[in-house]
């Protein structure tokens, strides 16, 4: 009798529809609105949250059932999962009453991750999540499963566009000029934690790779400004104990010349697999 009981109480709650927050309505948080508009199993989408929402009245007419518009502070009390994809600086706003309160924050702006590391440990303490999707990358899956066993070394090569680097901090306090540069010009070398703090809008991959696999200070990056460039190209390199891979992709630019127009979907994909049947993919 009792374990019949339990099958018929635990039905409901896999039929629950779990509501989602989007937090940021840029190129990804509007295409992401959009799908979850459109319908995603099991998901529905309940808040949205801009810097200026009267810019998106229009948009919002569009969409066929309107979310709750509210200020980020309040999005936690009307969601079960918040979709991150604002600026870095409101990462810790955004993230930290979801994870308290034992719910999942799904992450964009990941490198700011790396300057409230303490975030984790609150999703830990409370029983919440913090979820980094593949984003604008390619292959988080191998570096997962390689990190599993051990990783010798990690390496990335970022070449983009000058207006997708532009007005980088890193560029801007070593008065790197790059908007008349005719040639590629290879304007970093260091560590993903260190591309983190001087590119907080441009390299987010790199961040998401190192916590992938050997963390951010032994994760190396090199970053290339290419005028003659229309994508955002990134190649990895990853040489472990298991396997030795070479992954690129080559981003097309959506409205934000700085985020690839893939990143919506890998947020789109990841909802997709909350409450799917069949699951591929790490
Ligand atoms: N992990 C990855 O692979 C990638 C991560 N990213 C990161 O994802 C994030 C989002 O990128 P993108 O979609 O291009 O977004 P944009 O930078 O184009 O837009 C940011 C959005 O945040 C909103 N916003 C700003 N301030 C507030 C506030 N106080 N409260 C609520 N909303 C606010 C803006 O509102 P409004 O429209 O009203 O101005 C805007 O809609 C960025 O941090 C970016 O670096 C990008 C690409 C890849
Ligand atoms: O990592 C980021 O923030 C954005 C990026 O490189 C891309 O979209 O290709």
């Amino acid at each position: 009798m009792a374990p019949f009981r339990k099958e018929r109480e635990a039905k409901p709650m896999a039929n629950t529809s779990l509501r989602v927050a989007i937090a940021g309505l840029g190129p990804i948080g509007k295409k992401v609105a959009e799908a979850l508009d459109q319908g995603i199993d099991g998901l529905t989408l309940a808040a949205v949250s801009a810097q200026n929402p009267e810019k998106h009245h229009n948009w919002l007419g569009s969409l066929k059932k309107k979310p709750a518009v509210l200020p980020i502070e309040k999005l936690s009390d009307a969601a079960d999962i918040a979709i991150e994809c604002a600026p870095a600086k409101l990462l810790r706003s955004i993230v930290a009453p979801f994870v308290e309160k034992g719910k999942t924050a799904i992450v964009l702006s990941a490198g700011a991750l790396l300057e409230n590391e303490d975030l984790v440990e609150l999703a830990r303490k409370n029983g919440g999540q913090i979820v980094v999707p593949t984003g604008a990358l390619i292959g988080l899956d191998a570096v997962t499963a390689a990190a599993v066993g051990e990783i010798h070394s990690v390496r990335m090569v970022t070449r983009k566009p000058v207006n997708g680097l532009a007005g980088a901090p890193f560029l801007v306090e070593n008065n790197i000029e790059i908007e008349s540069i005719k040639e590629p010009l290879k304007i970093f070398d260091g560590t993903a934690r260190e591309a983190a703090k001087g590119f907080p809008a441009n390299l987010n991959v790199a961040v998401a790779l190192s916590l992938a696999g050997i963390g951010p200070d032994r994760t190396r990056l090199e970053i290339w400004a290419d005028p003659a460039l229309t994508r955002n190209v990134h190649r990895v390199e990853v040489d472990s104990d298991s396997a030795r891979f070479s992954m690129s992709i080559e981003n097309i630019p959506s409205e934000n010349p700085k985020t690839g127009r893939i990143t919506a979907l890998s947020v789109i994909a990841l909802l997709r697999k909350q409450r799917a049947a069949l699951r591929v993919g790490t």
